[in-house]
C-alpha cells in the first residue's frame, strides 16, 4: 500500500464569515474570519485521498494558496513509501529547497503551506496504516520516530539520543495510558465563552451553560482596554468560583513593561496564566516577563504564532514560558511538533496546545494524546485547547464528553472537510460569500 504514488495536490481557499457574530475575536484580530488553505493529495488509487489544511483568519490565504502551489512540484510523483522511509529528508526537501527557503526559512506563509502539505501527507500515511493518527504515532517505534524529526539546530539543546531516550521511557506503561485515554479522554478548557467582541450578557451566558456541561476552565481574551479587563475578570471569576480555572490571553498587544503592569493588575482573579503577552518572537521579552510574575503564581503561555522549532528551543532555553502551545498548523506538521514536544519533556514544561479556529481542535488532538501516551505520561498542568465553532463542516468532527477530548478512532488526521461545506465556503465564489456580496452591494 506504501507504494501509492501522489499524483495531484489541489489547494482551496476556504472561509467562513465568522467575523459578523465576533467569535474568534481578540485585542490584535478584531474582525476574524476562519479559514483555511484545504489541502487534497490525490493518488493513482482513486479511492485513496490525503486532507490537510492550515489556518488562517481570512484575507491572505489565497497568498497561503499560491505557496502551495508552488511547494506541490516537490511532491507530484512522489510515493508514500519514498517519503514515509526518510521522512526528515522530504520535511528537508520541503522546508529547505535551494531557492525556495529564501521566503521562509521555516517561518510565515511558505511555512504554513508546509504545514499544509506534510498534515496531508500524515494524514494519507495513517489512513493507509488504517489508524487515526495519534495511534500510528504511539505504535511507531521510537527509531522510526526519530527519523522523521529534522534535528537540525536542536542539538545544543536535545540530542537524537536524548530524544530517543525519552521516547523508550515513554514507552513503559504506555498501554495503560492507552487505555485511560480511550475511557477517560484528555482533559480540555474552553475560550468559546469569552472572546472580546462579546457582551458580559453574552458571556455570563455562554459561562453558565459551560459550567453545566461540565467545563472547570476557562480563558478570557484581555489586552485591549484595563478596565474592560477588570470587569470581564471579576465577572468571569464570579460565575466560575474560586476553584475554576481562569487564563488570560493578550494576543501580543502590549510592550514587556506595560503586560508586566497589566497583568499584575488582574492578577487578583489568579489566571493560571498570560498567553501572549508582547511580541511572539521576543524571547527574552517572555524571560524578562515571565520572571516578574512568577511572585504571583501567573505563568507565561505562548506558540500559536510561534514560527519554528529553534524558537521553541530558545523559549525553553531562557526560561522564558511555562507552558508550551504547539499549534497543528503553524510550524512544519507533526514532524516539526515531535521535535517541540520532546524539548518540551526534557526542559520539563507543559505541553498545552491551541486549538480552535477551523480544523485546529480536530488535528491536534492527535498530538496531545501522543504526548500523553508516549512521552510525557503526566496531565499535570496539562490541557488542551477546545473552541466549539465549525465542527459540523468535517468528516471526523471531535468528541467532547465531560470537557474532554474522546480520542478520535476514524483513520487519518482528521483534516478531511465534508464536501458540501467547501464548495459553499470557497471564497469568492462559493454561495456563502456571493449571498455576503450581494447584502454588502
Ligand atoms: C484570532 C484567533 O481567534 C485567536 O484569538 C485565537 O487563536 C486565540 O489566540 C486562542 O488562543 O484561541
Ligand atoms: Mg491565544
Amino acid at each position: 500500500m506504501l507504494a501509492i504514488k501522489i499524483i495531484n495536490v489541489s489547494v482551496r481557499d476556504v472561509r467562513f464569515p465568522t467575523s459578523l457574530e465576533q467569535h474568534g475575536s481578540d485585542a490584535m484580530h478584531t474582525d476574524p474570519d476562519y479559514s483555511v488553505a484545504y489541502v487534497v493529495l490525490e493518488t493513482d488509487k482513486a479511492e485513496l485521498k490525503g486532507y490537510g489544511l492550515t489556518f488562517t483568519v481570512g484575507r491572505g490565504t489565497e497568498i497561503v494558496v499560491c505557496a502551495v502551489k508552488a511547494l506541490s512540484t516537490l511532491v507530484v510523483g512522489k510515493t508514500l513509501e519514498e517519503i514515509t522511509s526518510d521522512f526528515r529528508g522530504f520535511y528537508r526537501l520541503l522546508s529547505s529547497d535551494g531557492q525556495m527557503r529564501w521566503i521562509g526559512p521555516e517561518k510565515g506563509v511558505i511555512h504554513l503551506a508546509t504545514a499544509a502539505v506534510l498534515n496531508a501527507v500524515w494524514d494519507l500515511w495513517a489512513r493507509v496504516e488504517r489508524k487515526p493518527l495519534w495511534k500510528l504515532l504511539v505504535d511507531m517505534d521510537p527509531a522510526k520516530l526519530i527519523s522523521c524529526i529534522d534535528f537540525r539546530y536542536l542539538t545544543d539543546a536535545l540530542t537524537e539520543q536524548e530524544a530517543l531516550d525519552i521516547l523508550v521511557k515513554g514507552k513503559k506503561d504506555q498501554k495503560s495510558r492507552e487505555e485511560q485515554m480511550l475511557k477517560e479522554g484528555y482533559p480540555a478548557y474552553t475560550t468559546s465563552c469569552a472572546w472580546l467582541g462579546y457582551t458580559d450578557q453574552q458571556l455570563t451566558q455562554l459561562c453558565n451553560e459551560a459550567l453545566a456541561q461540565g467545563w472547570t476552565k476557562f480563558k478570557v481574551k484581555v489586552g485591549a482596554d484595563l478596565q474592560d479587563d477588570i470587569r470581564r475578570c471579576s465577572l468571569i471569576r464570579k460565575l466560575i468560583g474560586p476553584n475554576n480555572t481562569l487564563m488570560i490571553d493578550a494576543n501580543q498587544r502590549w510592550d514587556v513593561n506595560e503586560a508586566i503592569t497589566w497583568v499584575t493588575k488582574l492578577a487578583e482573579f489568579q489566571p493560571l496564566w498570560i498567553e501572549e503577552p508582547t511580541c511572539p518572537d521576543d524571547i527574552l521579552g517572555h524571560a524578562s516577563i515571565s520572571k516578574a510574575l512568577a511572585p504571583l503564581g501567573i505563568g507565561v503561555a505562548s506558540g500559536e504564532q510561534c514560527h519554528n522549532r529553534v524558537m521553541f528551543k530558545q523559549f525553553l532555553q531562557a526560561s522564558a514560558l511555562q507552558f508550551v502551545q504547539i499549534d497543528s498548523c503553524r510550524v512544519g506538521s507533526v514532524n516539526e511538533n515531535l521535535a517541540t514536544i520532546l524539548m518540551a519533556a526534557k526542559f520539563n514544561v507543559p505541553v498545552c496546545p491551541h486549538a480552535g479556529g477551523v480544523g485546529l481542535c480536530e488535528l491536534v488532538q492527535h498530538l496531545i494524546l501522543f504526548d500523553y501516551i508516549s512521552v510525557s505520561a503526566s496531565l499535570s498542568n496539562r490541557m488542551c485547547e477546545f473552541v466549539d465553532h465549525l465542527h459540523e463542516h468535517f468528516k471526523s468532527p471531535t468528541v467532547i464528553r465531560n470537557a474532554k477530548y474522546i480520542p478520535p478512532k476514524d483513520p487519518g488526521f482528521s483534516c478531511e472537510m465534508l464536501e458540501e461545506s467547501v464548495k459553499k465556503h470557497q471564497y469568492p465564489e462559493g454561495e456563502v460569500w456571493r449571498a455576503i456580496e450581494k447584502q454588502q452591494k
